[in-house]
């Protein structure tokens, strides 16, 4: 039912893997999880502070080792990017308190629907999940205005300069990742018109899980993000996994980085180059699991396609049409989510019979 905060650790946990009582699957289908999940390291890293300050040859170097994690892997770490620790901290804690707060405190925003500006609420969305997933969220669009709910009364201020601190962070990445693809640094926030960029925040709450079988919970199931390109970073539990070559990886952070997972108008604006990388967060243990996204996109009017740069003179393997992003966000965040399937809303459809 929408708008139903989950069961919290002082309630009993429900059965899993079974019909609940609404008629809903409850939390997750184990099996679905796998156990493909290896823990490693092979994530890459990337120095923000060399990106943007070091030497020509340290520049070009690092640039290059961007361009590469983006195509072999769509998600990276960024050390060295500035955020301070205390604010990173002061969002998370502000959100923690909002999650605790009555029902009726955080009502009003639980009967929104993918479009409105301030949203609180349960799993994926609710009303079309089939499945609920172990999460609570909140999300709120906070550029180029910033929505934020009136409780906690610190999380306007606390929103606002995270917002503008981590906006900041990801338009420099979008100019590096431009030089990355062979294109001049402003190139993609051209053609995105990211200057006046849109930007969501989402607090993510796994509350502490212990059912099913083996104790493993689906939080948010896999998929890639409509927007852009987001940052995350956790509340020091693990959870969050992404698919590389065909398996499923644990992401653990080194200490202070945030995560930077590349998003489906990446994919698009690249004709296909940078892929809106798969990735999931699962829950399990004890401890309940808190992680901050946030993600620019271009703004909800823009009409969003491949850079001609990156496409034949021909039009020869253009792969995406241009699409509006409204539309887009739209169509991934009103239907269940699946894995990329929103994509395909913008695919260029090939006629394979005219090649025979
Ligand atoms: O909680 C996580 O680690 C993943 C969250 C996520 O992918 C999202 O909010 O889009
Ligand atoms: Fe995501």
């Amino acid at each position: 039912m929408a708008g139903t905060s989950l069961r919290h650790s002082t309630d009993p946990i429900p059965c899993t893997n079974g019909e609940h009582n609404d008629g809903h699957e409850y939390a997750l289908p184990s099996s679905d999880i796998g156990t493909c999940c290896r823990d490693d390291d092979g994530i890459p890293v990337v120095d923000f502070d060399v990106l943007v300050n070091g030497a020509a040859d340290q520049r070009a170097q690092a640039i290059r080792e961007l361009g590469r994690a983006c195509e072999d892997w769509g998600f990276f770490m960024v050390i060295n990017h500035g955020v301070p620790e205390e604010l990173k901290e002061a969002m998370m804690e502000t959100c923690k308190g909002l999650f605790g707060l009555p029902e009726d405190e955080k009502a009003e925003h639980q009967e929104a629907g993918p479009m409105d500006p301030i949203r609180i609420g349960t799993g994926f969305f609710s009303v079309v999940d089939g499945v609920r997933y172990w999460r609570d969220y909140l999300k709120m669009f906070t550029h180029p205005e910033l929505h934020c709910p009136a409780k906690p009364a610190k999380l306007r201020d606390v929103a606002a300069e995270y917002s503008a601190k981590t906006r900041c962070l990801l338009l420099q990445l979008a100019k590096a990742i431009s030089e990355s693809l062979g294109l001049d640094g402003g190139r993609i926030s051209e053609a995105m018109g990211l200057d006046s960029c849109f930007q969501i925040l989402v607090a993510n709450h796994y509350p502490p899980y212990t059912g099913g079988p083996d104790g493993v919970g689906m939080g948010l199931p896999a998929h890639s993000d409509h927007g852009f390109l987001t940052l995350l970073f956790q509340n020091g539990v693990d959870g969050l996994q992404v698919e590389h070559d065909g398996r499923w990886h644990l992401a653990k952070p080194l200490p202070g980085a945030f995560f930077v997972i590349a998003g489906d108008q990446l994919e698009i604006v690249s004709n296909g180059r940078y892929k809106g990388v798969l990735h999931r967060a699962v829950v399990g243990g004890e401890r309940a699991r808190m992680s901050m996204v946030s993600m620019i996109s271009p703004c909800l009017d823009t009409v969003v396609e491949p850079v001609p740069e990156l496409v034949a003179p021909d039009g020869q393997g253009l792969e995406f049409r241009g699409v509006r992003y409204r539309d887009y966000m739209e169509h991934q965040q009103s239907n269940k989510l699946d894995g990329k399937a929103a994509l395909d809303i913008a695919r260029v459809q090939r006629d394979t019979t005219r090649a025979r």
